[in-house]
């Protein structure tokens, strides 16, 4: 299903949707029916009740689901919310990685700074 054909939903409607048998969530944007998974969630029932009809984006993120949980979530969407911004999460986590990189990089620029500075203090 491309973006384009997906029915926009309004966060309203999605909220009405909150209760373990009639369960939708928003994560990054998009709308998901989770009820037909509620009963297999192997991090059971309520902490996905908790969130029901609400943007579960950061909880669920929050676990760190692997990615046969993001490919159970694809078989569940239903539509996108209406003025939400729709994101892939490998996106997200592309950039949490290029911001982890960057750490070394940062070591790396102080050593050398401190390098020189040992240097031009013991001419
Ligand atoms: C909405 C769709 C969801 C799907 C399809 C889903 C799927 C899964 C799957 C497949 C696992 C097994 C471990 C893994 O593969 O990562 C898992 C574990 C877990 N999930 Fe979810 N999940 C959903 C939502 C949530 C939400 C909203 C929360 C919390 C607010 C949550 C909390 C957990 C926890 C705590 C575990 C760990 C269970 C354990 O290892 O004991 N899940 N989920």
């Amino acid at each position: 299903m491309s973006e384009e054909e997906l029915r926009v939903i309004k966060a309203e409607e999605v909220a009405e949707h909150n209760t373990a048998s009639d369960l939708w969530i928003v994560y990054n944007g998009r709308v998901y029916d989770v009820s037909p998974y509620i009963d297999e969630h192997p991090g059971g029932e309520e902490v996905v009740v908790d969130v029901a009809g609400t943007d579960a984006t950061e909880a669920f993120e929050d676990i760190g689901h692997s990615d046969d949980a993001h490919e159970i979530l694809k078989g569940l969407l239903i539509g996108k919310v209406e003025g939400g911004v729709v994101k892939d999460a490998k996106t997200a986590s592309a950039v949490a990685e290029e911001g982890g990189l960057s750490m070394p990089l940062i070591g790396a620029i102080i050593f050398a700074l401190a390098a020189g500075a040992y240097f031009f203090l013991n001419q």
